[in-house]
């Protein structure tokens, strides 16, 4: 398929950073896509606007794909009500957390019974083209609507297919999740800049630089992390004793990062319930 008429109902955080990656590549036709949001952000107004793609309108053509962007919660009283030419024939993607391909049929059957519907759990970096998106899906696609919906979010970084809606709840909490964690040790970081005396603006802009390059390295040296983790660590040195507290067997960041992915999965089956 040509890039796709796309309709993206929530254009919040995570609907609004998918749109970005999909206008910057040219991978959905914009001139006949549109968003639907009861209050978009300016700078998702800016962005369709300078793409052509409408904004709430009044009357829906249809649309090749449909990607479901609001709120879990939203789902239940949102679904029931979309309607447009040949919905039936759309292509669903929901970025959800939780909800599962089942519980999306069943509020899409009345107007769109037997809907092929994708599951992704796509992250926030995806506004600069570098997120990661897991996909799967429930048996009902049809030949060409996995290639779409590969495209559609590789355009927005790296895709991983997962065997099923419970292998992408496990591991949500190793991507869709994980740009927090990362935002999280730049705070601590930051704290700790502050506890050593340096002032606020330079704690910040230390402690953030000290992410990014790190990360910058990552991308682009080719070692492994635990290579370029090597490097830093001199033998007997400081980073081998600030490693002695944060790689701690039971308490250090890996047991830590395990437990949050696992609180992800069990929120995620919550949600679902
Ligand atoms: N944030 C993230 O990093 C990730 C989020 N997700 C998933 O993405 C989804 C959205 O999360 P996120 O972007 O963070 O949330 P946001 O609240 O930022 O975005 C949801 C958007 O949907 C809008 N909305 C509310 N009601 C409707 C409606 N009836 N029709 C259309 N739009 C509506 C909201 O408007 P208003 O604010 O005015 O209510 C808001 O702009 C969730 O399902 C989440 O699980 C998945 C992966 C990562
Ligand atoms: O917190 C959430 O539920 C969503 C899904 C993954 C990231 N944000």
């Amino acid at each position: 398929m040509a890039s796709p008429s796309l309709l993206l109902l929530g254009a919040g955080n995570m609907g609004g950073a998918l749109l970005r990656a999909w206008l910057g590549k040219g991978a959905i036709a914009a001139a006949k896509s549109a968003v639907v949001d009861p209050n978009p952000s300016i700078p998702v107004l800016e962005l369709c606007e300078a793409h052509g793609v409408a904004v709430n309108p009044a009357e829906d053509p249809g649309y090749d794909v449909c990607v479901l962007a609001v709120k879990p919660q939203m789902f239940a009283s949102v679904l029931p009500t979309l309607d447009w030419p040949r919905i039936a024939e759309t292509l669903f993607l929901s970025i959800a957390a939780g909800t599962t391909i089942e519980t999306i049929g069943h509020l899409l059957a009345e107007r769109a019974p037997g809907a092929r519907v994708v599951r992704t759990m796509p992250s926030l970096p995806a506004s600069v083209g570098r997120g990661v998106t897991l996909l799967c899906e429930g048996g009902r696609l049809r030949g060409g609507d996995r290639d779409v919906a590969t495209a559609l979010m590789a355009a927005a970084g790296e895709t991983y297919w997962c065997r099923d809606e419970d292998h992408l709840d496990r591991v949500m909490g190793v991507t869709g999740c994980s740009p927090a964690y990362v935002f999280l040790l730049a705070e601590a970081l930051t704290d700790a800049a502050l506890a050593q005396g340096v002032g606020p603006a330079d704690a910040r802009r230390i402690a953030e630089a000290s992410v990014t390059g790190a990360a910058a390295m990552l991308a682009q040296d080719g070692r492994p992390a635990a290579a370029l983790r090597r490097s830093v660590t001199s033998p007997g040195g400081t980073t081998q004793a600030a490693l002695s507290v944060l790689d701690d067997e039971t308490e250090g960041l890996r047991p830590r990062v395990n437990a949050a992915v696992e609180a992800a999965y069990a929120r995620a089956r919550e949600l679902a319930s």
